[in-house]
């Protein structure tokens, strides 16, 4: 449903933003379960959506836990505004397994499914022959041309990035992208609803990384290498970060938190887009850990060990 402020002359860029108020977010994992809970704890109504009732319940249960950790930060001593909090929250969020009966009510779709972009453009064909006119479409992407991901959808003009950080109830940045066909009220609509969840918003062109993950990449890189060359522990290059830059993690504990196997398919699939960038070359350290298994914080093993 749209508020009175809702125009749907969306090939006129001076038209006024639309308020989004349901918001479908499909992929309930690390980044998915993260943007419906805080769209959820900001008022919206929520559909989130995963393949399986069951990956959906734990989400549901990491969504609680989570929303009790602001809850408590948010309101100290008062467990009633606490509680209220959370049960007023959880009441507007819902859940499903069929992505395009999700989209019929949707202001917005965020997609926060795997990284693959057969996978993701495959999602977005379906949803744009299933979602209203009015209906603005988002990727989570940390890695892929947005461009490309819209490439089967029609709504190019409703069609951008809305990148967020992991945790996301806890960071504070929502990188807003745009492709060249996107409209100037999808954006104004993009950047709204980033305020309205809290986020303090940046705006980049849809180029590799946009701004912080194209940091990001050649620091973690540089790391890599320098541990590779035994120049300097992995221990001692995070103390070495977090305590001569104020970094809260540093690269290796970052790499664990993040996953193993995201980092390496985001540097493998730029590898072979860039091969002769230098800065994007395979490390061998990462290639070893995640053939092992060892895939960072979730797996109990990464770069370091982990109690589960
Ligand atoms: C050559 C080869 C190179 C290959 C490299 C390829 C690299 C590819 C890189 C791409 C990866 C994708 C990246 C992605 O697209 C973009 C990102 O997300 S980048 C990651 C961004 N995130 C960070 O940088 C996190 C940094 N860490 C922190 O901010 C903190 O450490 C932390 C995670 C918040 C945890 O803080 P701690 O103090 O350690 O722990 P606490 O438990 O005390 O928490 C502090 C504070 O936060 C609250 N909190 C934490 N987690 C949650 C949660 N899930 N839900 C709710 N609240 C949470 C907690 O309650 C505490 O609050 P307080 O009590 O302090 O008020
Ligand atoms: N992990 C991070 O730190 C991070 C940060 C920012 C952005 N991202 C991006 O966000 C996206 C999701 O990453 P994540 O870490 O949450 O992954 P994840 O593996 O934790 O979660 C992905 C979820 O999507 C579900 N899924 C897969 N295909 C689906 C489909 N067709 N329909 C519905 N659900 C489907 C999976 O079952 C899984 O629950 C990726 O594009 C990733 O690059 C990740």
């Amino acid at each position: 449903m749209l508020s009175s402020v809702a125009v749907r002359n969306f090939s006129n860029s001076a038209v006024m933003a639309n308020a989004i108020k349901n918001v479908t977010v499909i992929g309930s994992g690390l980044m998915g379960g993260g943007i419906a809970q805080v769209a959820a704890q900001t008022g919206h109504n929520v559909v989130m959506v995963d393949v399986d009732d069951g990956v959906l319940s734990k989400a549901h249960e990491r969504i609680s836990t989570s929303m009790k950790r602001v809850a408590k930060k948010k309101f100290g001593d008062s467990q009633e505004e606490a509680n209220k909090f959370v049960s007023d929250s959880l009441s507007r969020l819902t859940t499903s397994t069929d992505s395009t009966a999700s989209v019929k009510n949707a202001d917005l779709v965020v997609e926060a499914i795997v990284e693959n972009i057969d996978i993701k453009q495959k999602l977005f064909k379906q949803l744009d022959e299933a979602a209203p006119e009015h209906t603005i479409f988002a990727s989570n992407t940390s890695s892929l041309s947005i461009q490309k991901i819209a490439q089967n959808a029609k709504r190019k003009d409703r069609f951008g990035g809305l990148h967020f950080f992991n945790p996301v109830p806890v960071m504070k940045l929502l990188e807003v992208i745009r492709i060249p066909e996107t409209s100037q009220a999808t954006i104004d609509s993009m950047l709204a609803w980033g305020k309205a969840m809290g986020k303090v918003t940046v705006q980049c062109k849809d180029t590799p990384g946009f701004i912080v993950n194209r940091l990001l990449v050649p620091y973690y890189g540089e790391a890599y290498r320098m541990y590779e060359r035994g120049d300097a522990t992995t221990r001692d290059i995070d103390t070495a970060m977090k305590l001569g830059t104020g970094y809260p993690m540093g690269p290796f504990e970052l790499s664990d938190y993040t996953g193993l196997d995201t980092n390496l398919f985001v540097i493998e699939g730029w590898a072979k887009e860039y091969p002769d960038e230098p800065l994007f070359k395979v490390s061998e350290s990462l290639r070893k850990l995640v053939s092992e298994g060892k895939l960072g914080v979730k797996t109990g093993e990464g770069f370091y060990k982990y109690n589960k």
